[in-house]
């Protein structure tokens, strides 16, 4: 017996960096994450033979959390962080080959204050939040998808779903006219050439890059969810994600998972002839499940399946 697949670490390691501004310390910046750091490399004796010598302890993976927060300055991308602590643990420890990082960013927006940005005061404005997953291997170098996930969008109209596979066993009626509704999750992996030592985080970071990807993302999601009369959500997700390859060139791909949140009609004819379906329909009712759950991964080269 061997142990064919294992990895170990701290995870809900939460944290909250804040930056002064240099020549106005009342001028605040926050970030808010929580990170998940895995190790896995010469490590299967500390399984197989209770040997604890190979164990960097997780508490030790989480004062590195910490540490490197404090050290490096200011506040940045997620994914700038993320490559810090891949490296970090590859450079540290000769016995770790592999270093899984996950952070989740909360959302912490600076708000106006009499009309003017207030200097320290931040309000949760949704529920959307930005994360990253990053894979630093010693010999293969690193992996890096960026994503967003938790935002929730609905559109009363613009939304079809015809021409679809008729047999004995349906009974959904095709729609030109329905409401669409879904939490968007969303992923982007960077080019690993592009991203391939700490430096080229360092650039991207100083560049902007990684910020600019999230936006644009984040606008090619929502305007086309808005302005496009969708077929469906298959067709939607690949309009999207075309859109993000075409903007962003230091990706390789990009992934939605979209789950179809149903708002049923809710036939209203049996109270006094009152008419509630088709073009009179006005109150739905939503439903908490089943729920349709539709995925696709666009790249820029023809996968290899
Ligand atoms: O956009 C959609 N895609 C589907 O695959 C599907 N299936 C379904 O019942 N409704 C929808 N809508």
């Amino acid at each position: 017996m061997s142990v064919s697949s294992r990895c170990y670490g701290k995870d809900n390691v939460r944290v909250l960096k804040v930056e002064r501004d240099v020549q106005d310390p009342n001028l605040q910046y926050v970030q808010e994450m929580t990170c998940c750091v895995l190790l896995d490399g010469d490590i299967e004796t500390s399984y197989t033979a209770a040997d604890n010598s190979v164990i960097v302890p997780t508490d030790t993976v989480k004062n590195t959390i910490y540490i490197m927060a404090k050290k490096t300055p200011g506040v940045w991308p997620i994914e700038y962080f993320a490559g810090v602590l891949g490296q970090h643990f590859i450079d540290k420890y000769a016995h770790i080959s592999r270093v899984e990082v996950t952070i989740t960013q909360h959302k912490w927006s600076r708000y106006a204050v009499n009309g003017k940005p207030h200097a320290h005061s931040f309000v949760r404005d949704g529920t959307e939040k930005r994360s990253v997953k990053l894979v630093k291997d010693r010999k293969l170098g690193f992996k890096v998808t960026s994503g967003l996930f938790d935002l929730s969008v609905l559109k009363s109209t613009g939304s079809m779903f015809h021409g679809f596979n008729q047999c004995d066993f349906t009974i959904l009626k095709e729609t030109w006219d329905r409401i669409l509704s879904t939490d968007i999750t969303a992923g982007w992996t960077w080019s690993p050439a592009k991203l391939a030592t700490l430096s080229d985080f360092k650039r991207f970071y100083q560049e902007g890059i990684f910020d600019r990807a999230y936006k644009i993302v984040l606008d090619n999601t929502l305007t086309t969810f808005a302005l496009e009369n969708s077929a469906s959500v298959q067709a939607t997700m690949y309009n999207m994600a075309q859109l993000i390859l075409g903007d962003v060139v230091e990706l390789d791909s990009v992934t939605y998972e979209l789950p179809n949140k149903h708002f049923f009609e809710i036939n209203l004819d049996w109270h006094h002839g009152l008419k509630n379906t088709g073009t009179d329909a006005e109150v739905y009712a939503p439903q908490s499940d089943p729920n349709g759950l539709i995925k696709c991964t666009v790249s820029r080269n023809k996968s290899k399946l």
